[in-house]
């Protein structure tokens, strides 16, 4: 795949803080030799970045393999640490697929309030148009006025139908309403916007509960994906977030946003290794395209510091 300079470039941000604190603390441990308790501080260095104590034992014991007691080689460390990142990111960067029959497909879209969920809705939304799918927008998060009106107006912007009911109003009833305009006008994609009041999990878990039992009365194969947008700059936080939305909405798949920032976007390995999930996508900024797959290759390179130095891909 080739990559697009300004997302390549937005990306190196939104890493930044993982790399710097990994290759500064690997840059302390440069000419040591490579014994045990080296080891360890690598290993130690791994988990402070993020990356999960999976990732950083294989790390560890690929070393401990190939360089034991002879005098530690910074780069040696730096590639095998990206490979070791792009093995368990490999298996999770998957983009979303619009399969299902009889359509539309539903996905719900889930996150707590100020992860970039309206904005990301309004990202894939155009790149699924950008690939000739019909696209259809519920709002689904009743709670705020303000949700919806947001919603409104990028769903004008990118020129796709709306499906939206007053502040308060029932989400289910939405949805509904939602999945039948767009059976009943051949809509390829029903995206569903969702409250994220996760601080009240009963009455979030009540409400999706009740958005499930709706749509699957008209569709029993919806919702076919539920969509978690996890804001990249919350760290080690979006790990419990993924834990708490699995228990309440059983989720299919992830989207990371704000990797453009200063975010610690390393906690995607330690996602990826405790969950599997598939990543269907990160946001590198707050524009209708800026909405990338997610290339394990890249991430890794970036992570470890090695991306100038290995596989000049066209740029
Ligand atoms: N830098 C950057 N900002 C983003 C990204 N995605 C969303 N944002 C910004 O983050 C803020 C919150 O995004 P929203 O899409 O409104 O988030 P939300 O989860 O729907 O939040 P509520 O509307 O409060 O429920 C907005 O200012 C967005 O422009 C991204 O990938 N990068």
């Amino acid at each position: 795949m080739s990559t697009n300079p300004s997302w390549h470039n937005k990306l190196l941000g939104g890493f930044k803080k993982t790399s710097d604190r990994l290759l500064g603390n690997l840059a302390g441990l440069s000419g040591a030799r490579l014994d045990d308790a080296t080891l360890d501080d690598i290993e130690e260095a791994l988990i402070a970045s993020d990356l999960g104590p999976g990732t950083a034992a294989r790390v560890r014991a690929r070393l401990a393999e190939g360089q034991y007691e002879r005098n530690m080689e910074e780069l040696g460390i730096r590639l095998v640490v990206a490979e070791e990142i792009e093995k368990a990111l490999a298996p999770v960067a998957k983009h979303l697929e619009i399969e299902a029959f009889p359509r539309p497909q539903v996905i719900l879209v889930i996150g707590v309030n100020g992860s970039g969920k309206t904005t990301t809705i309004a990202k894939l939304a155009n790149l699924l148009i950008e690939q000739d799918y019909g696209v259809m927008l519920a709002a689904g998060d009743t709670f705020r006025a303000a949700a919806i009106g947001q919603l409104k107006t990028w769903a004008e912007r990118i020129g796709v139908p709306i499906v939206t009911g007053p502040e308060g109003g029932d989400a289910a009833g939405i949805v509904f309403e939602a999945v039948k305009q767009a059976t009943a006008t051949g809509i390829d994609v029903l995206i569903v916007d969702t409250a994220g009041r996760l601080q009240n999990k009963r009455e979030l878990m009540d409400e999706l509960a009740k958005i499930r039992r709706v749509l699957g009365r008209l569709n029993p194969a919806a919702p076919h994906d539920v969509v978690l947008v996890l804001d990249a700059t919350t760290g080690q936080n979006a790990l419990s977030q993924i834990e708490v939305f699995k228990e309440v909405a059983g989720v299919t798949g992830l989207v990371m946003t704000k990797l453009d920032g200063t975010a610690r976007g390393g906690v995607l390995v330690a996602a990826a290794e405790k969950y599997g999930l598939p990543i269907h996508a990160i946001g590198v900024g707050e524009k209708v395209d800026d909405l990338r797959p997610f290339d394990a290759s890249e991430v890794a390179r970036i992570i470890a510091g090695v991306d100038e130095l290995v596989s000049p891909r066209s740029r």
